[in-house]
């Protein structure tokens, strides 16, 4: 099912937290959030699941507008960042509840989960550790099977193994129920491995949109070599975000890369331009979070 996000704005008082935010998320797709901490991440999540009445805008799940649609909450799970469990509860009881409260809860779903993350179910939800009320939180939302999944930095508070352990299972989940994905982490290299496509947001607004393919092909580190003095003008270049010299080697940033900009380089004197890929982490870093790129819109 997919997920459209449509416009939204969120306000706190005078405060414009989410402005104009939009974006699309197609069936069986994982499209990762990213941004800066207090970009907005977490309170547009709110906004989707249906926890915030957005200012302005609308939610759409498989086309069915989500606030006050039960209909379309039911098909979403929220793992969200910071867990409220009913206080008292023991795991057991939780997956009692869930199973009452969601149709496709699968009993059979949670013990396979839970052979993986090993949490002891007569234990109070209350007194287990950041990470492992985590993993609670991971495995009753997926046990419940939902058809659109929202994670809010899963990842965050989990050892390693667990993240790995859990972002397998998602994968899982992905490829063999179709789920649709929408996560949000400051993990970028996690990220990277698993999402088709990503919103960057800062400050509250959608600052670039694009697949992880297209990301990596147009945003690269060019390492160049003159074979005199660079020209004149080079280091102001618009095609590039940044330029360092190290010796005789300019590494140069490019949000724009295309086979022409080589072209016009070897023209102007540079006798090695060799295109360095750059990871996600990297290219959040150098391009300040996707605000060059919001810039040549
Ligand atoms: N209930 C609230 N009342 C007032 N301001 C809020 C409220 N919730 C969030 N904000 C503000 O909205 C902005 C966005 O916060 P949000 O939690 O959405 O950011 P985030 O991108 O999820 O950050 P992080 O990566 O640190 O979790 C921040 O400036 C925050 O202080």
């Amino acid at each position: 099912m997919s997920i459209k996000v449509n416009g939204v704005s969120k306000n706190f008082g005078k405060f414009q937290a989410v402005h104009n935010a939009s974006l699309e998320v197609a069936p069986g797709c994982i499209h990762g959030l990213i941004g800066e901490n207090g970009a907005g991440k977490t309170t547009l999540i709110q906004c989707i699941v249906g926890i915030y009445k957005s200012d302005q805008g609308e939610v759409f799940i498989d086309g069915k507008s989500v606030w006050e649609n039960d209909e379309a909450k039911q098909m979403i799970g929220y793992v969200a960042d910071r867990n409220q469990f009913f206080k008292g509860y023991k795991v057991k009881e939780l997956v009692d509840f869930f199973e009452a409260m969601y149709p496709n809860f699968s009993r059979k779903d949670f013990e396979r989960y839970n052979e993986i993350f090993k949490i002891k179910v007569n234990q109070k939800v209350t007194q287990l550790s950041k990470g492992m009320q985590m993993r609670v939180s991971f495995m009753l939302h997926l046990a419940s099977n939902p058809k659109v999944m929202i994670l809010d930095e899963p990842t965050s508070g989990l050892d390693a193994i667990a993240k790995k352990q859990l972002l397998d299972l998602l994968i899982e989940a992905v490829e063999e129920k179709q789920m649709t994905v929408l996560i949000s982490s400051h993990h970028l290299t996690e990220l990277e491995k698993i999402c088709d496509e990503v919103t960057f947001i800062h400050q509250g607004r959608v600052s670039y949109q694009s697949t992880i393919d297209e990301l990596k092909s147009s945003i690269k580190k060019l390492q160049i070599v003159f074979e005199d003095e660079a020209p004149e003008g080079f280091m102001k270049w618009s095609e590039f975000v940044n330029i360092e010299k190290l010796g005789s080697v300019y590494y140069a940033i490019t949000d724009r890369y295309t086979q022409e900009l080589e072209n016009r380089l070897r023209k102007v004197g540079a006798r090695i331009v060799e295109p360095i890929g750059m990871n996600l982490e990297e290219i959040f870093i150098y391009t300040d979070g996707g605000r060059r790129e919001a810039s040549h819109e």
